[in-house]
């Protein structure tokens, strides 16, 4: 299926270019925050915010937990564009929507998409509160035929046919364990394969068992688009999945997942995530990365 809004690479350009007009800051790190994850961009210094109601072709959030504005900022040097708040298929945007503004931030300069997400443990061994640093993704909208890259592709943004396998990249992998060990946290953390479905309901029982036996470790409603337009045009990749829930995976005696319960947890982790995610980016020099 053809993405049904037609965005032309001028609306990208046209949008890039009045963020260049409005801050000063030349992000090289893009962050897409996760249900409830928002406050991640608190620890940029120096911040240009903008709501996404005044950035011309911004599409709106509307999902509790998604505050709708993106923030540029510092971080020990480090300029940042981070958004509080994405955009989910569900809510009714189309795909070409969801991933806007990642074509944006590669028009801003940006090198490094790192993306976060709530989500619901499918592992057996995963506990809430679990921080997974993603390793894979299964895109089960896009094995259906519902990609953001269906239609005519802008080979000035990437090639028709992209390679998908190594898209998370390993040295800010370890790069993130290490800050974990050093955080005295590696109990927490976790590694594995992040599922998107379409939502907006969470699973079936049958759907988690399905899951289950494909291998996947945590399921979520986001980020595989945003991750395959970063990966398209070049970008370097990192994502983590907070495991909000654990799965309902049988049919006795388990609670129901309520999204209320995904942003209690965020709330409870997003210092961690804060301090994760602000020591991968500060770090990334030493590890003689691009960013
Ligand atoms: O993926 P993020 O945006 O973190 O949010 C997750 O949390 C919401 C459900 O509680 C869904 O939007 C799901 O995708
Ligand atoms: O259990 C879940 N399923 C799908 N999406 C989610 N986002 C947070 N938790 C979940």
């Amino acid at each position: 299926m053809h993405c049904k809004d037609q965005i032309s690479h001028k609306d990208y350009q046209r949008t890039a270019d009045w963020l260049l007009s409005q801050t000063q800051h030349r992000p090289k790190v893009a962050i897409i925050c996760g249900s409830g994850l928002g406050m991640l961009a608190d620890t940029l210094q120096c911040q240009d915010s903008f709501k996404y109601s005044d950035i011309p072709g911004f599409p709106q959030s509307t999902v509790q937990g998604h505050a709708g504005k993106l923030v540029f900022g510092e971080l020990e040097g480090k300029i940042c564009v981070c958004m509080q708040g994405r955009f989910h298929m569900y809510e009714g945007h189309s795909l070409c929507k969801v991933t806007f503004p990642v074509r944006v931030f590669k028009l801003l300069g940006v090198e490094t998409l790192i993306v976060t997400n709530a989500a619901g443990a499918i592992a057996e061994s995963y506990h809430c509160g679990d921080v997974m640093i993603i390793r894979d993704h299964i895109n089960f909208p896009g094995l259906a035929g519902l990609n953001p890259l269906i239609g005519p592709n802008d080979d000035k943004f990437g090639p028709r046919f992209p390679p998908m396998s190594g898209v998370y990249d390993k040295d800010l992998q370890k790069l993130a364990f290490d800050i974990c060990k050093s955080m005295g946290v590696s109990q927490f953390v976790q590694e594995g394969v992040y599922c998107m479905v379409g939502g907006p309901n969470f699973e079936s029982v049958a759907e988690a068992k399905l899951l289950y036996k494909l291998g996947v470790d945590a399921v979520g409603m986001s980020t595989a688009p945003e991750v395959l337009v970063a990966s398209h045009c070049g970008m370097r990749v990192f994502g983590l999945s907070l495991i909000t829930n654990k799965v309902v995976k049988s049919y006795e005696g388990s609670e129901p997942t309520n999204h209320e319960d995904v942003l209690a947890v965020s709330k409870m982790r997003s210092e961690m995530l804060q301090k994760l995610i602000s020591g991968i980016i500060i770090r990334m020099d030493i590890n003689n990365n691009k960013a």
